[in-house]
């Protein structure tokens, strides 16, 4: 299956075949009933990168065949936002017009919000000089979009390098600063739901919160109306910034961030290592009763497993299966699955995103 594709008549059968091997492969933990979040069956997704390729007179949008490796041409790309598709093709008529902006580009890759921001990343093997940034501006302002030009150690920011995306969650709207080449969840319809579901488990919860791999705070905005207090912590800066500007955007005050990788913050937990980027918090201070974990497809490392073990409650959202019920393995051996459940963020792929809520046997 390959992202270019999108068959809406095929999508329900896909999903089904979804849950039934999602069913097949956790029962093992026990689990209540499985909670199914569908996607939009079509312009699902907020991010887009093609290559570019030329011929003659003309440029196309290039994309690679997931099992030939081959490449071949598009001029829509209907997994892609309304906005995506929108700007495609007038977009690559105006670049072709213009050699400064068509020469030796390579690359364009698409951000977008459901709010109709557009930032475009153009790719280039050539230096950017004061007459690309004329040509770029002019392109910038005809289509209303934001541009970044990238070529070997440049980055031309002609505007700003983020949009803000608006997620609406259980009836309330948040804020969010999207940075370029950070981090940030694909599809966001399936990204509400996900808020949502997070937001319903924790309520009622009470305590604190500690959170890994937050991201540019995507969650954290939601759950810390739930908690007293929240600490969260992320490995890059970039994401980190972005979530310092996402508190004040959503007026939350209660939360303390820290640069640290899951592995260093579980040294500062076990108190192995001290880390000046921990030194303005006091890690006593915190009652934590909930750990919230959103790590990469790689999962929990061993230390981090073992670390989330001693809170009462987990939540638990990934996007690797494999790696999520290895680290069930270790996890369910002191706590139990209370909720489980499939987000299709990837329809068309095989790729499934997982939310499991557990607590203290
Ligand atoms: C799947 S994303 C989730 C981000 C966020 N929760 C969200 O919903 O947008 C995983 C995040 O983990 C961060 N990350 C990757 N390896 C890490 C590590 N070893 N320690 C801490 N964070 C890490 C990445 O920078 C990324 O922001």
């Amino acid at each position: 299956m390959s992202l270019a594709v999108v068959e809406p008549e095929k999508y329900a059968a896909q999903l089904a075949e979804k849950v039934s091997l999602t069913r097949e492969e956790f029962q093992a933990f026990d689990i209540p009933e499985l909670e199914i979040f569908r996607s939009r069956p079509e312009h699902y997704r907020m991010r887009a990168e093609f290559r570019i390729w030329h011929e003659g007179e003309h440029s196309f949008y290039r994309m690679f065949d997931s099992e030939t490796k081959q490449p071949f041409s598009i001029d829509q790309f209907p997994a892609g936002s309304e906005r995506i598709n929108q700007l495609m093709m007038p977009l690559m008529r105006d670049i072709e017009q213009h050699e400064i902006l068509r020469k030796r580009l390579f690359q364009m890759e698409f951000l977008t919000t459901q709010t109709g921001e557009a930032l475009i990343s153009m790719l280039y093997h050539k230096q950017l000089n004061d007459v690309w940034k004329v040509a770029a501006e002019k392109l910038q302002t005809t289509h209303n979009i934001r541009i970044i030009g990238r070529a070997r150690k440049q980055k031309v920011v002609l505007d700003r390098d983020y949009v803000v995306e608006s997620l609406k969650v259980l009836g309330k709207t948040y804020q969010y600063t999207q940075v370029e080449n950070s981090f940030t969840q694909p599809n966001a319809g399936v990204n509400e739901h996900m808020l949502g579901w997070a937001s319903r488990v924790c309520d009622g919860i009470k305590g604190d919160l500690l959170e890994l791999y937050c991201g540019n705070g995507n969650f954290t905005c939601v759950l810390a109306n739930h908690f007293d207090k929240v600490l969260a912590t992320e490995i890059s800066k970039t994401s980190v910034n972005s979530a310092h500007n996402n508190f004040k955007l959503n007026n939350i005050q209660n939360v303390q961030i820290a640069r640290l990788s899951s592995e260093e913050f579980t040294q500062a937990m076990n108190r192995e290592r001290l880390f000046r980027r921990l030194q303005d918090i006091d890690l006593d201070s915190y009652q934590v009763s909930t750990i919230f974990v959103d790590p990469p497809r790689a999962g929990l490392d061993a230390g981090t497993e073992t670390l989330v073990q001693n809170f009462d409650n987990i939540v638990y959202i990934s996007c690797n299966p494999e790696t999520l019920k290895q680290n069930l393995e270790k996890i369910t051996e002191t706590h139990t699955v209370q909720r489980i459940a499939l987000f299709d963020q990837f329809p068309y792929t095989h790729h499934r995103e997982m939310g499991v809520f557990l607590t203290r046997k």
